[in-house]
């Protein structure tokens, strides 16, 4: 029944209010849905649930229809083996037939502003140095040493690019490209965590969503589930303002000036709406909180797609994966990907280029005209200008200007510990966090956001159902904050859901 809230408001009265549909706001919708509360209500920024999870037309294909592209998350991680631990997303777009293919990170070829420069020996070298930094950030995580950068820990483990930029190349495509942040900034430890519980855990094996229905269809297919055509319990086009929350309930007011009053909510924002104050919080965090949120990094991650004529394609078509060393810039335009290639998109003509952090920061802030430009004269360095025409269609999204995101996915910066990261996860009174961020382990992928849905999910349906549940729990936080973690804290209340010395699936 509606209720007001005490401002000339009238509020809709609900028992948990769900800020955001994006995969972890659905999975916690159909967390709580499973733990029989029914009495929820979503509210969703865009026109379609899934968040960053997002796709587009882009060109046409050879009978003038749009095809789809993923703007926003693309692969499958680390799938796993059947009865082995598997990734959930692998599961679900297995369960919804989402059209993928193995993506062959050995299908690489090297250029350089020459054309193609076969320095792909490179790729060994890291690869050991590789090896050995894993046993380092071990040892670090074990014996509750101070964690650093990525970047000491590769330069102690042998690999030191300095300034060749073929090098450089390498360690973006190594690197750069999963974190979307430079090895300089990444935390050695959790970077090594995030990478094996998903790529050790389950498999190191990628697969690439190319499917034309989108690949939010398995989140539609389980948001079917549990939500009616047309349910009035998921308001889509909503943009939440203000969030008042207090240890009784939440309200939450849209940019309509309609409010939705609920006995807890479920924040599922980005850390880049977090950061960037889009949306206000009454009263203010508590400074535990405020730098949980800000110690974490936004990444951004942007594909730039070029479709040419089918028939005039210049790259070799069997090779998925196309690596550019610039003379001067690291990370400028490094990694096209083929959609003309056996089991993907096959006479799409369709090529696209990957930049991220910096990189991402010029290209979206500038405009189509000159990014254009920007890679084909990169194209025309690696193929020759005589056999690259100008693209037929040019798209690119800008993850970092988007009021819903401000961002691609979290990377987790070092020098931010397991405790300040609890900070961030934590609630503050009934208001709960959820979202590829806040998971201590797949931080940056959708089994992140899956994963803390689902758990957040349960935890607040434990509350509606009996507050005095010890499943009601209030999640930790620290105050005040150590420098490191003692192993102790390596535990669920924490998001330490499986060790990460996990040896299997490779
Ligand atoms: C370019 C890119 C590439 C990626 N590649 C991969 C990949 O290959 N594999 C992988 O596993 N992961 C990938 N990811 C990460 C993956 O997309 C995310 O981890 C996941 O989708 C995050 O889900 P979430 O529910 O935590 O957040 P979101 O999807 O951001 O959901 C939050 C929701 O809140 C809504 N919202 C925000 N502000 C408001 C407001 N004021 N009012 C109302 N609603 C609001 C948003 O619209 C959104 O729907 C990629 C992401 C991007 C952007």
């Amino acid at each position: 029944s509606p209720v007001s809230n005490g401002q000339d408001q009238t509020c809709k009265k609900t028992k948990v209010a769900i800020l955001g549909g994006g995969v972890a706001g659905i999975t916690a919708a159909q967390s709580l849905s499973n733990n029989s509360v029914e009495d929820f209500i979503i509210l969703e920024y865009n026109s379609e649930i899934g968040g960053r999870m997002r796709h587009t037309t882009f060109g046409k294909d050879a009978d003038g229809k749009p095809l789809t592209v993923e703007i926003g998350a693309n692969w499958i991680q680390g799938l796993g083996t059947p009865g082995g631990p598997q990734n959930p997303i692998w599961l679900l777009a297995q369960k919804y037939g989402v059209n993928n293919t193995y993506s062959n990170y050995s299908s690489i070829l090297t250029y350089d502003e020459t054309g193609f420069n076969d320095y792909s020996s490179l790729f060994n070298d890291y690869q050991n140095a590789y090896s050995t930094m894993e046993q380092l950030a071990g040892t670090v995580l074990k014996e509750n040493l101070q964690d650093r950068s990525t970047r000491a820990g590769l330069t102690r483990s042998g690999w030191k690019p300095k300034k060749d930029k073929k090098a450089q190349a390498i360690e973006w495509w190594q690197w750069d490209f999963e974190y979307a942040y430079e090895p300089d900034i990444s935390s050695l430890v959790y970077g090594i965590v995030n990478y094996n519980t998903s790529f050790y855990q389950w498999s190191n094996v990628n697969n690439f969503v190319w499917d034309q229905r989108g690949f939010n269809t398995w989140l539609n297919g389980e948001a079917s589930t549990f939500l009616k055509k047309n349910d009035s319990r998921l308001r889509l086009n909503t943009v939440v303002t203000n969030v008042t929350y207090s240890d009784t309930g939440v309200t939450v007011t849209d940019s309509h000036g309609d409010c939705v009053q609920a006995d807890y909510a479920i924040c599922t924002f980005s850390v880049g709406v977090l950061q960037n104050d889009a949306v206000s919080f009454e009263p203010e965090f508590p400074d535990w909180k405020q730098d949980g949120i800000e110690v974490f990094d936004m990444g951004t991650y942007t594909k730039i797609f070029l479709q040419f004529p089918p028939d005039k394609v210049f790259w070799p078509k069997d090779t998925q994966y196309f690596l550019y060393a610039d003379p001067t810039e690291r990370g400028w335009y490094p990694v096209f990907q083929s959609l003309d290639t056996p089991g993907f998109l096959e006479g799409s003509g369709i090529i696209f280029v990957t930049v991220v952090h910096d990189q991402s920061y010029r290209a979206e802030s500038q405009s189509d005209e000159k990014t254009k430009e920007e890679v084909m004269t990169v194209l025309r360095d690696m193929y020759g200008a005589e056999n690259v025409p100008d693209p037929i269609a040019f798209m690119y999204p800008r993850w970092s200007l988007e009021p819903w995101a401000y961002g691609s996915y979290s990377n987790w910066p070092y020098g931010v510990t397991l405790e300040m990261h609890q900070n961030l996860r934590a609630n503050v009174g009934r208001l709960y966090f959820a979202g590829e961020a806040t998971s201590t382990e797949y931080f940056g992928f959708l089994q992140g956001a899956w994963y803390e849905g689902q758990g957040v999910g349960k935890v607040v349906a434990a509350c509606v159902n009996n507050a005095k549940s010890p499943a009601c729990v209030q999640e930790t936080h620290y105050e005040p904050l150590h420098g490191s973690t003692p192993t102790s804290e390596y535990s669920f209340q924490n998001g330490w859901t499986v060790t990460s010395f996990q040896t299997n699936g490779v």
